[in-house]
């Protein structure tokens, strides 16, 4: 059945004390917090409908394995010109969700905090109150931990809050052997989300009974039941307005093909995610003036590091292993009847876990300056790029690569996806034109810095050396894929050349698009947001989403964003006298 969210249709210029724009990882936090608050009445406005049935279902995680549908946004990069070479014209479709919960309700569950560092690295750079041991807090207030639990590592986890997250519910038996694999290279395992990366570990997800649980459905859904929150679907927000002293007073946005206004008594919130956050700032005048002007859109607030200081986690495909037949899993153990009545009855077999990877290795290969910090994520994929004939994780490369694994489609295989934990690079998001409806120009410029390249250099072989050890060999028959990529045959197979070749062909964006309103101090010029998250100059305003991040957190971002919202909500109650 699929989960509604009630939703209502509001009067043209109401006047409500908090505005949400966006109902997202981030933004239905806020809402569902703020509105534990009797007197506030709070009003989101999501540019997304109600979400499709089978978004519960955690092995349909529709955004990666259905791209280009109405529950998404599709921003498709520039060129690039570091990465992603052989993509089609080198370019990657950026998925957003466009949906109630967001790119939560699309994306692949998994629930990663980062490392203790990342934090400690966020208040380094001047903003106090977002150390790891504040944020632990709000970590452990999010959620409700139903792994394995050891002793030392039950201080960092927590129970009865309202996100759901539990270890990866089914593997096929290629990714029950990753653990005796990463031992092998002395990976110990360990629970990545307490205050130690560094290991092998399988991963962890934001579900509830195996099914998903995003932020709506653990933050707004509950809220949405107090008279006090309001929910609108299908009303796309196109402006912020600012009165003459530049205080944001409330929003317009396009709801049934017409352009209708709210107020706000008290503030408005911006949780539009990474992409869509600055584009709004920026369409209300707020971000660099000469960026803005030449657009025709009058500068309000010069704020330079609107949409500047973008950061990805760039990964690898490609790094394959053939196994014996029926012990991995492609798209089709997913559609099956077996597959179904597996789910629908016991909520085990295939559709219970994610497509995609299902084991993950931290490590530092490169950092020996922070030798606890993982540099590098090394994520291991259940199926083989071929597998599923290149329908998914080949669909946006180049024939020459579809060709390359021709060899391997339809056999059975894991891949070791290395992905960096702490790139330098930084890319941007810039307006297309002055239309709100225009997607605006999304460019991670992944590799950019050559600290990164040399750093995936070392990761694409760590991969390699991971794959091949003895007991993905004894249990599984594994056999590296190692014909040589032909845009690559001219140099010496697995040499640095050949590897740096790869790296440059064969990168993409993990989808973690973060750092556009960086938080920071007023010394910092690309500034867009204060340590309390108030967009600097503009009164009333604050942006929180996973846009506000000052630097990448080193794994995946939902729940870092998540976190992020939990903190705000504590934030602006602190500001009004209700904590
Ligand atoms: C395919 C994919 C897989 C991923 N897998 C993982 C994973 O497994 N684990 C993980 O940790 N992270 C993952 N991520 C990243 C993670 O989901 C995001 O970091 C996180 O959801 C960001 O949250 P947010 O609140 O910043 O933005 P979002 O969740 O994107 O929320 C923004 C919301 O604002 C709405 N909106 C936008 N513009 C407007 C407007 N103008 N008016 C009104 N509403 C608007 C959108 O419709 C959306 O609902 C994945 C991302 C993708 C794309």
């Amino acid at each position: 059945q699929p989960v509604r969210y009630p939703s209502s249709v509001m009067p043209a210029d109401i006047i409500v004390d908090f505005i949400v724009v966006g109902s997202g990882s981030a933004g239905s936090v806020v809402a569902g917090r703020l509105s534990e608050v009797p007197e506030w009445d709070v009003l989101v406005l999501e540019a997304g409908g109600q979400p499709p049935a089978f978004a519960k279902i955690p092995g349909l995680n529709f955004g990666a394995e259905f791209p280009n549908s109405s529950y998404t946004y599709e921003y498709k990069t520039p060129p690039q010109k570091y990465s992603s070479k052989f993509r089609i014209n080198q370019a990657v479709e950026y998925t957003r969700g466009k949906v109630i919960g967001g790119t939560g309700t699309i994306n692949q569950m998994m629930h990663h905090r980062g490392n203790p560092q990342d934090y400690g690295n966020w208040a380094a750079q001047g903003n106090p109150g977002w150390d790891y041991e504040t944020v632990l807090k709000y970590f452990k207030k999010s959620e409700d931990y139903q792994g394995p639990l050891k002793s030392r590592d039950a201080p960092f986890r927590g129970f009865g809050g309202p996100l759901g997250v539990e270890k990866i519910p089914w593997m096929p038996p290629a990714g029950r052997v990753a653990i005796a694999a990463g031992e092998e290279m002395g990976l110990r395992e360990v629970d990545y989300n307490t205050d130690t990366n560094i290991g092998s570990s399988v991963f962890q997800l934001a579900i509830k009974n195996r099914e998903r649980m995003s932020s709506a459905d653990a933050f707004l859904l509950p809220g949405l039941r107090r008279r006090n929150l309001k929910l609108q679907t299908n009303s796309q927000v196109i402006e912020i307005i600012l009165n003459a002293d530049n205080k944001a007073i409330g929003v317009k946005y396009v709801h049934n093909h017409k352009v209708k206004r709210a107020f706000a008594q008290r503030e408005v919130i911006i949780s539009a995610g990474a992409a869509d956050s600055p584009k709004l700032l920026m369409l209300s005048g707020i971000g660099p003036k000469e960026h803005l002007e030449k657009l025709g859109i009058k500068s309000r607030v010069n704020l330079p590091g609107v949409g500047q200081n973008y950061q990805d986690h760039v990964m690898v495909y490609g790094i394959s292993w053939t196994i014996h037949p029926n012990v991995s899993s492609s798209i089709f153990s997913r559609i099956g009847i077996k597959a179904m009545l597996n789910y629908k009855e016991r909520r085990s077999g295939p559709l219970a876990s994610p497509l995609g990877v299902c084991a993950l290795y931290h490590l530092n290969i490169g950092s020996p300056q922070e030798p606890h910090v993982p540099d590098t994520q090394i994520n291991m994929g259940c199926a083989l790029e071929g597998q599923d004939y290149g329908l998914m994780a080949l669909s946006g490369y180049q024939q020459s690569v579809r060709d390359y694994y021709r060899p391997v489609f339809g056999r059975d295989g894991f891949s070791m996806i290395p992905m960096l934990a702490r790139p330098k690079s930084v890319g941007s998001i810039t307006l297309r034109s002055r239309n709100p409806l225009d997607p605006p120009i999304v460019d991670p410029n992944c590799l950019s810095h050559p600290d990164d390249l040399s750093l995936m250099i070392k990761a694409a072989k760590a991969s390699r050396k991971l794959g091949n050890a003895k007991a993905f060999r004894r249990a599984l028959g594994a056999e590296p894929f190692r014909d040589p990529i032909p845009d690559c045959a001219h140099f010496e197979f697995e040499s640095d050349d050949y590897w740096r070749c790869f790296v440059v062909g064969m990168s993409t964006v993990t989808a973690h698009m973060t750092g556009t309103c960086k938080m920071a101090p007023d010394s910092d010029p690309m500034a867009v947001v204060t340590p309390r998250l108030n967009v600097r100059g503009v009164k009333n305003l604050r942006v929180i989403d996973a846009s506000i991040m000052p630097s990448i957190t080193s794994g995946n971002t939902n729940a870092p964003t998540v976190m992020i919202a939990e903190r705000a909500a504590d934030l602006i109650k602190e500001d009004y006298g209700k904590i």
